[in-house]
């Protein structure tokens, strides 16, 4: 909708009105033909002002109506109207205004921005592009360059004054659309849409402004209708979704209520002790940060000291470093209103801590635990108040990572659930609430994996054919260079745990059964050698020195390999991109399948937003369980079969029921899962 009224006598004021964020839906955009009619029929209108309400000029189209049959007037046509008026038309902007708003403050003849508006083409994180004439009205408007970069990045900017803009003189434009578009292919992983943005853009610095118009028009007809505007505009939707969290036991977002945290302890300062310390006081909080032995607390204050000072620098302000207060004793943190473990990876060991902290902290302080796998409620049992544990999964390095899994155990109030997420809220993470059990959602799916990626070794790939295939698919990095960045000797201490890894294992086919099921000891292998990946300069590539990350193929791992395969009577075989992408990510699929089935994660959204914030899984494919949505549900399920079959000791490709009972119910769109969740526990 949008409002008319007169001002000052002469000045037609159009205010749109479509909370929260005035986006321009068919009523909106009805609404804004009516109103422009109006003032332009009225003598005693003189100038159009268009403002939004409620401090926002706009948030741009209606991402709600892309899957629709979109009714009402179009955009483009609208805009191209206020451009040819014969009044003066102002957009006066407040707060944001973005994709089609900013389109349409674009098009009017003046703008005027609030000190504090945000202003942006977000279309390409949606997989689309400015086409209601951004791509052509922006180069136009600010230079190529400048334009060229907030189409293809998507990122807002603040409203500045003119005179701070440098002027726009690109000297070479060919050279500068060619650069520009290897940088965007090359961050974009696979992505269509910035691609597309900078052929738009290209089309506005060579064509007149119809024959832009009509590329623009062109390029965007191919965007709407691709797979990855449907998966980045799920996203869009999704990454809200999961703050809307429920448990089990009914407990909901809108009917728990948070507890302020105004200070808070971190226990460890290993690197994510250190990374949550950073990203705690950079949201304002009062931190004591604890470690036990004096040189490791010296060298973390001078570590977070460091991180603090870089990232103030990097956004203007002040660094927080008098919000953190450093101990070596844990009865430090007596007053504080929510503690986060940190320590070593061990069972014992955190044990230890929260029957330490169970006596030291006043009653009510809220104790997490950022174990990446183990049992939170375990934990919680060592507390006489296992209502105020929960685990607060961070992802290294702790400061930057967008993702933190919340996770309530079956003792787990809901307002300690509610607490965690609300600061996770306000540290900047997605948090996603999800239930206890090994490795919760992320690590748990990360599993089955590797499991395939080791297998595919042994039956003839390479590290670097394997790798290749999942970074085409998009991830920044491949299974095996991933491993050796966070090292090789987290997964073999763990699989020690398990007891899984036995070193010294004998050759032939029993070596590679462990408790029943097929098991392969390459990775044991290798950290038997010392080899934990970039620390030690070798894993499964080499590096120039420990430390370095470009990584080298390695001619001893290949002749290992080799090695290996006649020493259990292997046969190499080739392998191709697909059997490594059906192989291991139906297999992490099929395990998301099982984590909905056993209610860990309350729907698929959580599970994929885990996923693209905190594993790397390609934003423009939605998450994995958007993309088994897409390749189709009954594709997943024959694909995991004809595997099963092939390899019937892998429980994991055992295609799981919830996929089966999906299936059977006609392969619904995910929207519709948790009906056939919830039909399928309460038969439970
Ligand atoms: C021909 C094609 C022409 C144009 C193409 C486009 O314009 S595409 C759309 C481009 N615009 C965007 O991508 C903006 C998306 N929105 C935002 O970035 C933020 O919402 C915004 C506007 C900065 C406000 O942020 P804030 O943190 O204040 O609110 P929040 O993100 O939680 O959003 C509040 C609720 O509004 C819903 N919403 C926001 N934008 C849109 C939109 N454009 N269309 C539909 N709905 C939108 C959002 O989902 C939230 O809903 P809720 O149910 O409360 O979760």
């Amino acid at each position: 909708m949008a409002k008319y009224s007169r001002v000052s006598e002469s000045v037609g004021l159009i205010t749109l009105q479509n909370p929260p964020v005035n986006a321009l839906s068919a009523a909106v955009r009805q609404g804004i033909v009516d109103t422009v009619e109006r003032a332009l029929s009225d003598p005693k209108v003189k100038s159009v002002v268009i403002c939004g309400q409620n401090g926002i000029f706009c948030g741009g189209a209606d991402i709600k109506e892309f899957g629709t049959n979109m009714s009402g007037p179009l955009l483009v046509p609208m805009i191209h109207a206020i451009e040819a008026a014969n009044k003066p038309v102002v957009a006066a902007i407040e707060g944001s205004a973005l994709g089609g708003g900013l389109e349409l403050a674009l098009g009017c003849h003046y703008r005027i921005a609030h000190s504090k508006a945000r202003l942006g083409l977000p279309e390409v994180t949606l997989g689309l592009l400015p086409a209601a004439g951004g791509t052509q009205r922006l180069p136009r408007l600010i230079g190529v360059p400048a334009a060229l970069d907030l189409i293809t990045t998507g990122k807002p900017l603040d409203a500045r004054r003119i005179s701070t803009y440098p002027c726009p003189r690109p000297s070479d434009l060919d050279a500068l659309f060619e650069g520009v578009m290897e940088k965007v292919r090359q961050s974009a992983r696979g992505a269509i849409a910035p691609v597309a943005c900078v052929q738009a853009v290209r089309a506005a610095a060579t064509q007149p402004y119809t024959q832009g118009m009509e590329r623009e028009k062109e390029l965007m007809a191919t965007l709407f209708t691709s797979g990855q505007a449907r998966a980045l505009q799920y996203c869009f939707f999704a990454q809200r979704a999961v703050s809307r969290w429920s448990m089990p036991n009914g407990a909901r977002w809108d009917t728990s209520k948070p507890r302020p945290v105004h200070k808070a302890a971190v226990i460890g300062l290993g690197t994510m002790g250190r990374g949550i310390t950073v990203a705690l006081a950079q949201t304002g909080l009062s931190v004591i940060a604890v470690e036990t032995q004096e040189k490791q607390l010296m060298d973390a204050k001078q570590a977070v000291s460091g991180m603090l000072e870089r990232g103030a620098r990097r956004r203007g302000v002040a660094p927080a470093l008098d919000k953190i207060s450093y101990s070596h004793d844990i009865q430090a943190v007596a007053d504080v209103d929510l503690v986060i473990e940190a320590v070593f990876e061990d069972m014992g060991l955190k044990k230890k801590v929260f029957q330490q902290l169970a006596s030291i902290c006043r009653p009510g302080t809220f104790l997490c635990t950022n174990t990446s796998a183990l049992d939170v409620d375990h934990l919680a049992s060592q507390t006489h108040n296992p209502e105020l544990v929960v685990g607060m999964h961070f992802f290294a390095p702790a400061h930057v990572m967008k993702l933190l899994e919340v996770v309530y155990g079956p003792r787990s109030s809901p307002q300690a659930v509610a607490t965690a997420m609300q600061l996770g809220k306000k540290m900047g993470k997605v948090s996603v609430a999800v239930g206890n059990c090994p490795g919760f959602v992320g690590n748990r799916m990360l599993k089955p994996y590797m499991e395939q990626a080791f297998f595919l070794l042994e039956e003839g790939a390479t590290p670097e054919l394997v790798d290749r295939a999942l970074e085409e698919f998009g991830f920044p990095m491949g299974v095996f260079r991933m491993s050796d960045l966070s090292g090789l000797d987290v997964g073999w201490r763990v699989r020690k745990g398990d007891g899984l890894a036995e070193p010294g294992a004998p050759s032939g086919q029993p070596a590679r059964i462990r408790q029943g099921r097929r098991y392969s000891p390459l990775g044991d292998l290798l950290c038997e050698q010392g080899r934990f990946g970039q620390k030690t300069g070798q894993g499964w590539y080499q590096y120039n020195k420990p430390g370095s990350q470009v990584a080298r193929s390695d001619p001893w791992l290949h002749s290992f390999l080799e090695g290996y395969r006649a020493q259990h009577g292997l046969v190499a075989r080739r392998i191709d991109n697909q059997e490594v992408l059906d192989r291991c990510l139906y297999a992490l699929i099929n395990e998301g399948f099982r984590i909905l089935e056993d209610g860990i994660a309350a729907g698929p959204e959580d599970i994929d937003m885990i996923y693209v914030f905190g594993y790397g899984w390609p934003r423009h494919r939605g998450g994995p369980m958007f993309y088994a949505s897409m390749v189709g549900l009954g594709k997943v399920l024959e694909r995991l079969e004809h595997y099963h079959q092939a390899h019937p000791d892998v429980p994991y490709l055992k295609p799981c029921s919830l996929l089966w009972r999906l299936v059977a119910s006609g392969s619904p769109p995910l929207h519709k899962w948790r009906e056939v969740i919830r039909k399928l526990h309460s038969q439970l």
